[in-house]
């Protein structure tokens, strides 16, 4: 438990201070909330004196009178500021953390973000960070709480009666053991819940994503599959836990009962024995019912801090994500040549890349062609340092890419890939993304060049009309040119295209390609190429087999030699040829 508060002070951060005034408040609270019972005393106290033939002292009255009004004073004023305390300190805690981890994300690798870590990080800032934030504070003021509490009135029964204290204290200590127990249970049981917990997310997740597909190939019934056993086996996890957490609190509570049992027969043991006033004996009786009532309920409480202990657990995890090394600084290069000097690179065990070397000279076009999964993407990505390559350097104007903050390496390039994601918010704050200043009329402007102001202006709420998460009310086409128009806006030197392959309709095809002519003036050019006509064009082409260059010249130079170019030109010439009656440019 004090690993607990320790890690949740670690965690608090700038609100660590605020979270403690909490506590204290709290603990004062609870001193407030004792103090009924000394008003019952009092009271007992008159009656018993009643009893033996005189009056209830008046005092008694005022005294029990006045000390009731103290406590619920006191219990408004402390309750009141360790709630506002605990809330404001909770919410902003676990606010602050959520930036961290956006912030933190900015910085990992895009390899990470594969479909299962999806869901780890969804979790950890939803569920994960919600467990903190709404029970954290609470239980640890519970759990501190009620033992500070009863240590207080253990060592107070110590020096007033001290058979009744030493009682209380092995009743103190067996519950220590069993509460002991119940945290090494959890440590077992909990991890399961947790790892359950982010299945069933990424499950989730992943059912939702990919509904259309799901429904497209009749796959309804086999497709729930997997989400019926991540939710059967999440249900299986937490029944098991709540289970085991349930016998041992029984077990927990049980010890508080049979020690008062105890307490029970002792006192009027000690008074039968007149070793004890019955003043004292009304004094321990009713002692005996408070020793415990704090920390009783810290059993109940422990699962809890269980679970926030493991939901720390992965908080830590997820900040744990590597980070590139970052230790660039703001470079505006003077030119923008791209230099690629024997790069290797693997996903994990995969190598993707092989000891590729190239150079695009400034202002020219570098098309890169290859067969599906030869490593077309990865190499452009590799270049706007989406990973870090493991053998040999990227340089981009003369430098190489490690020397720049990701940031100022960025804003050299615009990138364009086949898959657009589009935020859930209006088309005209989408082309803005890469260009926060811009004005409506630059937005427009770029609308117009990228061939998107048309069918935006139809829309009736035009540029103000808002798209559903990813895109999802537009076409694909529409979604390409949106990228495209942000793109030029972003009006940047380099620019990486993976051109669309999906058939789009000739009007459409015609407008994507005048979008890319407008994107692509002037700049640095590295594209993922399809298309005969944009290949043929290009300054040099690349063709990539396995991870390697196996070809390289313009087309010219490589329709002469033997090889995958010449087959795949082929290929394209007889697919033009069945298209010619369709009218595509190819
Ligand atoms: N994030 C990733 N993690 C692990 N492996 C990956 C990842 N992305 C791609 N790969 C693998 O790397 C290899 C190259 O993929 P890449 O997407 O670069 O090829 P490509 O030539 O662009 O393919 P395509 O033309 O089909 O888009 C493939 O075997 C692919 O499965």
């Amino acid at each position: 438990m004090i690993r607990l508060i320790k890690r949740l002070l670690d965690f608090s951060g700038k609100e660590r201070r605020t979270l403690i005034a909490a506590f204290i408040f709290s603990l004062l609270d609870s001193v407030f909330e004792m103090l009924p019972v000394m008003a019952i005393l009092t009271v007992l106290s008159g009656l018993l004196t009643s009893a033996g033939g005189g009056v209830m002292p008046v005092s008694a009255i005022w005294g029990s009178f006045l000390i009731m009004v103290v406590s619920i004073a006191g219990r408004i004023f402390f309750n009141n500021l360790s709630c506002t305390r605990r809330t404001l300190g909770s919410f902003a805690m676990c606010a602050d953390k959520r930036l961290e981890i956006g912030e933190h994300m900015k910085h990992v690798p895009m390899g990470y973000f594969s479909e299962n870590r999806l869901g780890e990080i969804a979790a950890a800032v939803t569920t994960t960070l919600g467990d903190i934030e709404n029970n954290a504070v609470t239980v640890l003021e519970k759990v501190a709480g009620g033992f500070i509490h009863a240590i207080v009135i253990i060592i107070w029964l110590l020096f007033y009666e001290w058979h009744i204290g030493l009682l209380s204290l092995a009743g103190l200590v067996i519950s220590l053991l069993v509460y002991d127990g119940i945290q090494k249970a959890g440590n077992r049981l909990s991890p399961r819940r947790q790892a359950a917990q982010a299945s069933l997310v990424t499950g989730i997740l992943e059912y939702i994503q990919g509904m259309g597909v799901v429904k497209a190939f009749g796959l309804g019934e086999t497709s729930g599959k997997a989400v019926h056993t991540a939710i059967e086996e999440s249900a299986s996890a937490n029944i098991h836990l709540e289970s085991t957490f349930s016998s041992l609190t029984g077990i927990y509570q049980t010890v508080f009962k049979l020690i008062r049992a105890a307490i029970l027969v002792v006192v009027p043991y000690l008074l039968s024995r007149g070793e004890i006033t019955p003043v004292n004996c009304l004094l321990l009786l009713v002692s005996s019912f408070m020793i415990y009532s704090s920390v009783e309920m810290v059993g109940s409480m422990t699962s809890i801090a269980r679970v926030i202990d493991a939901s720390l657990d992965r908080l830590d995890k997820v900040m744990d994500a590597p980070v590139m090394d970052e230790r660039g600084s703001d470079i505006t290069p003077e030119h923008f040549d791209i230099e690629l000097n024997h790069v290797s690179f693997a996903y994990g065990q995969e190598n993707v890349i092989q000891d590729v070397s190239m150079q695009i000279p400034e202002r020219t076009t570098c098309a890169i062609i290859g067969p599906s999964g030869s490593g077309k993407t990865t190499l452009a990505s590799l270049v706007a340092r989406f990973w870090d390559v493991q053998e040999g350097s990227i340089r981009v104007g003369g430098h190489d890419v490690k020397e720049y903050t990701c940031d100022s390496l960025l804003r050299n390039f615009s990138i364009v890939f086949q898959n657009v994601y589009l935020f859930e918010d209006t088309i005209e704050n989408n082309i803005k993304f890469g260009c926060p200043d811009a004005t409506h009329e630059m937005v427009v402007e770029a609308a117009k060049k990228a061939c998107c102001h048309d069918f935006i202006t139809a829309f009736p709420d035009g540029y103000k009309t808002l798209v559903g998460e990813g895109g999802a009310s537009l076409s694909g086409g529409e979604r390409q040119r949106i990228s495209i128009a942000r793109a030029i806006l972003k009006d940047a030197p380099i620019v990486i295209l993976d051109e669309a392959t999906a058939s789009v309709d000739p009007e459409n095809e015609r407008e994507l390609q005048l979008a890319i002519a407008e994107l692509t003036k002037d700049k640095t050019i590295l594209m993922i190429a399809h298309r005969l006509s944009t290949i043929r064009g290009a300054d040099q082409i690349l063709v990539l087999d396995k991870g390697r260059i196996v070809q390289r010249g313009t087309h010219q130079e490589l329709i002469q030699q033997q090889g995958i170019y010449r087959r795949f030109v082929n290929i394209k010439e007889q697919a033009i040829g069945w298209k010619l009656g369709t009218n595509i440019a190819d």
